[in-house]
């Protein structure tokens, strides 16, 4: 069940929002969509789900249109989180489990399930209002795995969470994939999308400028990150033609090359200059690549 965007398009006025956007989103995978603010990802969330129309391009889920069959098999969790405060956390589960065709026991055992897991059993008496912002959280990410989607969009599903509840969500997020469920997350950190995807696609102002499996992109990129550690001072790397950032002090440094031969001519050039304890050669991160893309333009 692949989900394709041809050529997608959402204009507001004579803004536009996401600009010939055409990605595809394998099955059974976890994939990132990053951009900064205002890149037009719950946007183009909203498209997928069916909430706002595209203005031009197709969007198909297993080559067809996603219609309200579809929706059914389609979990969200929305960036404005929105539960009823004044509703039991185990009523507003249930009643929304029943608006996706489940009934009231599979409901209760997929909820018990999701709360025994993320270690709040007790809550299902619980008013949402009575929860704390990122237990509400975990509440709103339950509601959207109940009735369990093929598809789950998920948009911004870790901020505002603290880090063991961050690890409690990717693991959640991993079982789910494991299960065979499609996941697609936005998110402004990358190091949570390069650790639980392979695919990713970076919106620049509606456009994808990067878009691909992860290795490939790192591969592609070039560019690498050079790290060593020395009994002496490692300034001078900054002045070698090739290096594109120096990052740190003394005999501490992370630098950017320009390709692999330059972190040969640094290997050189520290030869003799006195005792090295580390020297790695290191991909790019996604960071690096992100803010090359993206950042320099905001900066
Ligand atoms: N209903 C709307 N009417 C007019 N402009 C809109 C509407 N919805 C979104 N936009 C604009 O479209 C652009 C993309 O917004 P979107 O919410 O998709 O960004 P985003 O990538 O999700 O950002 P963030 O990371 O801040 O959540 C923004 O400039 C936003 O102001």
């Amino acid at each position: 069940m692949t989900l394709k965007l041809h050529n997608v398009m959402k204009k507001f006025g004579s803004f536009t929002a996401v600009d010939h956007l055409s990605i595809e989103i394998p099955e059974k995978q976890i994939f990132g969509f990053l951009g900064a603010n205002g890149a037009g990802k719950t946007t183009t969330f909203r498209m997928i789900l069916g909430l706002i129309e595209e203005t031009d391009g197709e969007i198909s889920w297993n080559d067809g249109e996603i219609g309200y069959e579809q929706s059914h098999l389609i979990g969200y969790l929305p960036e404005e989180r929105g539960l009823y405060p004044k509703m039991k956390v185990q009523d507003q589960l249930v009643y929304l489990a029943r608006l996706r065709g489940m009934n009231r026991t599979e409901a209760i055992s997929e909820l018990t399930y999701w709360l025994d897991k993320f270690k709040v059993p007790d809550y299902k008496s619980r008013k949402v209002e009575d929860l704390s912002k990122g237990n509400q959280q975990k509440i709103q990410f339950i509601s959207a795995v109940l009735h369990k989607p093929k598809l789950l969009i998920l948009d911004e599903p870790f901020s505002g969470l603290d880090p063991v509840n961050v690890e409690m969500l990717k693991e959640a997020v991993i079982e789910l994939k494991n299960s065979g469920t499609s996941i697609v997350f936005s998110s402004h950190r990358m190091e949570h999308v390069e650790e639980l995807c392979e695919n990713l696609c970076i919106l620049h102002h509606g456009k994808p400028v990067v878009h691909g499996e992860l290795k490939e992109i790192k591969r592609s990129f070039g560019k690498k990150n050079v790290r060593v550690s020395a009994e002496f001072d490692l300034e001078f790397l900054q002045d070698l033609p090739g290096v594109t950032k120096f990052k740190g002090f003394g005999g501490q440094c992370e630098v950017q090359v320009e390709n692999e031969q330059v972190s040969q001519v640094i290997f050189k050039e520290l030869n003799g200059k006195g005792f090295v304890r580390t020297f790695d050669l290191e991909e790019p991160s996604l960071n690096d690549i992100f803010i090359e893309k993206v950042g320099a333009a905001y900066e």
